[in-house]
């Protein structure tokens, strides 16, 4: 019998904190209504002021979570967070082709917002080589585009050729995301090889924007993961991060967690 229930794998590290990484993934799986399933690729010792500790896993270990996991429950998206060195990363892109995993979402997560280093410099590259090419949509703000194509992203120009760029690495979609944008608008720019989308949302002054990224990424896989397609998938997960960071929880001294319950005010669920 056909499963129930669409089923959803991140690949990524752990937040103690709860805010970004598997955490931020798990429970925005679960909101969509997606059943969600981990393979972790490093521990942080983080909070809301910043990360203490980064321990990461032996490759092989992240090999074995991806093997238990698609072997037996089955996987319809999955999305890359935290990956900490390109050990891991070539290990990843192997399973992901192995398994023909259909829907592959890679946040290219390079910094957390309180400025420490989760994947290693050497890798930064390397993700061209071995994810950008399996990516079903690649999700980078601005600094980590200004990372992967070597412009300078000051304009909506810049940023369209930054998108052309990528699609030439192999993606078969872009979001630039609009979080680290000066002023104005949140501001995402999607493009798919053929249309430029925007989607905008009003930007709320707020420090509570720790696990932005994870929770959209997130989002969007699970999304892709019942089916639907890209531009659809990337449209609500905008919306539910916009909801998750216009309520904020208010929780931890520094950068908080977004809300990811908030979508239920928005559709009358709460
Ligand atoms: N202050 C904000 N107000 C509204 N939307 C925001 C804000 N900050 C980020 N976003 C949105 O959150 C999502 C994640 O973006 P961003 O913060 O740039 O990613 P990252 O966490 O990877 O740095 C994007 O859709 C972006 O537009
Ligand atoms: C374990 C872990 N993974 C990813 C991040 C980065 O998350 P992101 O959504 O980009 O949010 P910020 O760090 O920018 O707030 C993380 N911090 N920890």
């Amino acid at each position: 019998m056909a499963p129930t229930i669409a089923r959803a794998l991140t690949i990524a590290g752990s937040d103690s904190g709860g805010g970004a990484g598997i955490q931020a993934d798990l429970k925005t799986f679960q909101e969509l209504e997606v059943f969600g399933m981990s393979a972790l690729t490093a521990v942080t010792a983080q909070n809301t002021l910043g990360v203490q500790g980064i321990y990461e896993l032996p490759p092989q270990a992240v090999a074995e979570q991806i093997d238990a996991v698609v072997e037996d429950l089955g996987v319809d998206a999955a999305k890359t967070g935290m990956i900490a060195n390109i050990e891991i990363m070539e290990v990843i892109a192997e399973k992901v082709k192995a398994y023909a995993i259909p829907n592959l979402v890679v946040d290219p997560v390079m910094i957390s917002k309180s400025g420490h280093s989760l994947l290693n410099e050497d890798a930064r590259l390397a993700l061209k080589r071995y994810l950008l090419p399996l990516a079903t949509v690649v999700t980078p703000n601005i600094p980590e585009a200004e990372v992967l194509t070597g412009l300078q992203l000051d304009s909506m120009e810049a940023r369209k050729e930054a998108a052309r760029m990528i699609i030439g690495m192999g993606a078969r979609s872009v979001v630039i995301k609009g979080g680290h944008l000066p002023d104005g608008e949140a501001e995402d720019l999607f493009y798919d090889g053929q249309e430029f989308s925007i989607l905008s949302s009003p930007r709320f002054e707020t420090p509570h924007t720790h696990g932005t990224g994870c929770t959209f990424s997130a989002a969007i896989a699970a999304h892709l993961a019942k089916g639907e397609a890209v531009l659809s998938a990337v449209r609500q997960a905008k919306a539910f991060i916009t909801a998750a960071i216009r309520h904020p929880l208010h929780l931890g001294g520094g950068h908080g967690p977004t809300n990811h319950w908030a979508h239920r005010l928005q559709e009358g669920k709460a």
